[in-house]
């Protein structure tokens, strides 16, 4: 059988393709000269057709069945066993080899000196894996867990085991495709069969690039709806089940998974929380693992039924059931999109009102893919650092006094002590524990580009180290969509903060330094006077920053002392 498919990588937005065997062939320059192929695809990017053409052809191609002989099944974002194409399409082959490759290359450091993917993440794909192990065990198959490159292990299997293919899911991130591109040239050389199955999205990949695409959600969302989509969307429900092992293969009980600090070299681990976290104020104990994942799934949407629960409570932060909290089960794939979708949208119990706004919502993942399709790795921002470079912030220089104060801005923002208490009880969250809710990421986002004058793609890299549902296409292309393309709108985070945390449990869990500050002031202590900081001891730029922002104007504080008073009648 001849190789199907090769997707090649460049830094410029670009997909390209080499069938071997096709009829449609491209100077191979393309795929090789980057600079080459940039040009032409700078020529030809406007033109959607050409896109459309150029997708489409590859992915008619993926096949319906390997025809027998050995497979690897590479395991990246796809970590369960339950509705997966891989999976779906190595029972084809005669024999199966899974494995799961920990690429020390994630932990490359981003402008923070911080480990690009951050401890919680790790900690909760390594949980997940260690599930997807077992569970494959209860199969009478294995999970062969390796550190390195996975070009270097897959070469290494493929010869010891006989390998004729290799299946593993699409991945978008530059990264993700520089790892398929060495995978690639591995099968290139020893003439294997290589299948990049799409499986992330809730659309198949066939009605996602149909859509328009034009910059507008709202644009995208009417078209998924006016084609009926998503439509023949069937999960896989029967009970998973893989093929033998390749024969000669030693099952590896005996083998622990690599230690995540001594192994790995994970960072800031245990500091200053041991995994998993006991950290009570965390608005979830996320477990990684695809039975965690049923477990959640099955509890919000059929037990609680939660999309009532969402429609109430509007996401407001550190509320347990305000959003499903799937997102870090999805971003590792140890729960697939069509299984969220069915069990929420399909429920029965769910007003129809509620369902739709809920898979609006659900539908903003497909968008920022096909965002990431369309703009390729314009959306990332390249984070290979140079190590010697100076330290954040880089351009630091008291002579510029400008530049000084907002980099001052910048790192109180980076640390949680802005003085808005709003913005720093959710980058403390974040921090503390990996998560916050949407309506948090939108404010401290906004902050940062709006108030502070910051570069969103730091904002990305600080969220990608920290966030347990890391997903790049997601979070770059939320950071991009909205602050690199400049659609965001500017957030009122004190309006927020009154309307979405009117008593301040909210912020007062997080910084606690304002226990005893009664509304309005919980969000804005700088309207203090010096008298009430002592009698509510606050003492500002002692006890809690002053504002990195610059002084209120008497109204404000007028009308803040008005509200208090107002309060202080009613009670
Ligand atoms: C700056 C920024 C960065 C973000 N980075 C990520 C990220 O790295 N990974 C990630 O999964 N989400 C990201 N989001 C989207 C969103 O904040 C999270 O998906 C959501 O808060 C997760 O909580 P939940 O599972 O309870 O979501 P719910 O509200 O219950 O939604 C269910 C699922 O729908 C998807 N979803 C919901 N809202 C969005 C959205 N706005 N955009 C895309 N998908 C959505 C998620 O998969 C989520 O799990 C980001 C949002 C912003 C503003």
């Amino acid at each position: 059988m001849t190789s199907f498919v090769t997707w090649k990588c460049t830094y410029s937005s670009c997909y390209s393709r080499n069938f071997k065997g096709s009829s449609i062939v491209y100077p191979s320059s393309f795929a090789v000269c980057r600079g080459g192929f940039s040009s032409f695809w700078r020529k030809h990017r406007r033109s959607r057709k050409f896109f459309k053409l150029h997708i489409e052809a590859h992915f008619q191609k993926t096949p319906e069945s390997l025809d027998g002989g050995t497979a690897i099944l590479w395991f990246r974002n796809n970590l369960r066993l339950s509705d997966n194409k891989c999976l779906d399409l190595v029972n084809t082959a005669d024999a199966v080899l899974p494995i799961y490759v920990f690429d020390k290359r994630s932990l490359v450091r981003n402008r923070f000196r911080q480990q690009r993917c951050g401890p919680f993440r790790y900690a909760f794909v390594k949980e997940s894996v260690e599930q997807l192990q077992n569970n494959l065990r209860g199969l009478f198959s294995d999970l062969l867990v390796e550190v390195g490159c996975a070009a270097t292990v897959i070469r290494e299997l493929c010869v010891r085991y006989n390998v004729n293919h290799i299946v593993a899911p699409k991945l978008l991130s530059p990264e993700e495709q520089e790892y398929e591109q060495e995978v690639l040239n591995v099968a290139k050389d020893l003439n294997l069969n290589v299948c990049f199955v799409w499986d992330c999205t809730l659309l198949s990949f066939e009605d996602l690039i149909s859509l328009e695409y034009n910059d507008s959600f709202e644009a995208f969302h009417s078209s998924v709806i006016s084609k009926g989509l998503p439509r023949h969307l069937d999960v896989d429900k029967q009970r998973p089940w893989i093929k033998p092992l390749p024969s000669g293969f030693k099952p590896s009980f005996a083998i622990p998974l690599p230690h995540l600090v001594n192994d790995l070299g994970v960072e800031n681990l245990c500091t200053p929380y041991e995994w998993p976290f006991p950290e009570p104020r965390a608005v979830f104990h996320f477990r990684g693992g695809e039975d965690s994942a049923q477990d959640r799934l099955h509890d919000f949407f059929v037990k609680k039924n939660g999309l009532q629960l969402v429609a109430k409570l509007e996401d407001y932060s550190g509320v347990m059931d305000s959003s499903t909290k799937l997102s870090p089960w999805i971003s590792t794939g140890c729960l697939s999109a069509r299984q969220v979708y069915w069990e929420g949208y399909q429920s029965e119990q769910v007003d129809t009102q509620v369902a739709n706004l809920w898979l609006k919502r659900f539908l903003w993942r497909d968008f920022l893919y096909l965002l990431c399709i369309h703009e390729g790795s314009t959306v990332f921002r390249d984070r290979t650092i140079n190590q010697d470079a100076p330290e954040f912030p880089l351009h630091q220089t008291k002579a510029n006094t400008y530049e000084f104060v907002r980099i001052e801005a910048l790192k109180s923002w980076l640390e949680g002590r802005t003085g808005y208490p709003y913005i720093d009880a959710h980058i403390k969250e974040l921090k503390t524990t990996g998560y916050i809710s949407f309506r948090g990421r939108l404010n401290v986002s906004s902050f940062l580009v709006h108030q502070l004058d910051g570069d969103w793609q730091l904002g990305a890299e600080f969220f990608e180290h920290y966030l347990i549902d890391h997903d790049p296409v997601i979070n770059w292309g939320y950071w991009y969509y909205f602050f690199g393309k400049q659609l965001a709108e500017k957030r009122d985070t004190i309006a927020e903060a009154n309307k979405y945390d009117p008593e301040g449990f909210y912020v007062k869990k997080w910084v606690n330094e304002l226990v005893l500050l009664p509304p309005p002031f919980c969000h804005e202590p700088y309207l203090l006077a010096e008298e009430e900081q002592s009698r509510f001891e606050v003492i500002l730029g002692k006890d809690y920053p002053e504002p990195v922002l610059f002084p209120m104007v008497s109204k404000e504080i007028e009308r803040a002392r008005q509200l208090f008073s107002a309060n202080l009648t009613q009670h």
